[in-house]
């Protein structure tokens, strides 16, 4: 019998015990460019063990609602940041730990002008456009060894399309 999640939108109270949610939110920490360009400075929690920061694209087909959840993943060595570039929005699954077991799992729906950061080691569904298929600039971590260990549910989770 399949386990339903009802999708709430992305905010960055509830996102931050999984991660940074990054978007323009009040004043920049600093105008620079002479005053013209304000800087929201150093808004993500950045991780690359043994590694370093690579910059990829990713062209991810649409998903839609309700979605099946049958493998949520997590990459043990670096953080991994998802930032649309065209503007579609994503179904951001995530996972508490629970000894190697994903528990819990909360499904949120991005808003306009958000990115996320998912912080090292976070259970999470793998990158979800909804709706439309999405361009995403990912940051995360190029190094040598493992960085991705996958868990397949035996009894899938539902998300469920809201009213
Ligand atoms: N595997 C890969 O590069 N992407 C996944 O980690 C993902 O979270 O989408
Ligand atoms: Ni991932």
């Amino acid at each position: 019998m399949s386990r339903v999640l009802t999708p709430r939108p992305l905010t960055a109270e509830a996102f931050a015990p999984f991660g940074d949610v990054i978007e323009v939110s009040g004043a920049p920490d600093k105008l620079i460019n002479q005053g013209m360009c304000g800087r929201h400075h150093d808004r993500a929690r950045l991780d690359f063990a043994d590694g370093r920061a690579g910059i990829s694209l990713f062209d991810a087909k649409a998903r839609h609602l309700p979605h099946v959840v049958d493998m949520v993943e997590r990459h043990p060595e670096g953080s991994q940041a998802f930032i649309p570039v065209n503007g579609v929005p994503m179904l951001v699954i995530v996972a508490e730990d629970e000894g190697g077991t994903p528990v819990n799992l909360k499904a949120f729906t991005s808003q306009a002008g958000q990115s996320i950061n998912l912080l090292r080691n976070v259970w999470h569904g793998v990158l979800a456009p909804l709706g439309a298929p999405g361009r995403f600039v990912v940051v995360d971590r190029i190094g040598d060894g493992p960085n991705l260990q996958e868990h397949w549910f035996d009894d899938p989770w539902i998300v469920e399309a809201t009213p």
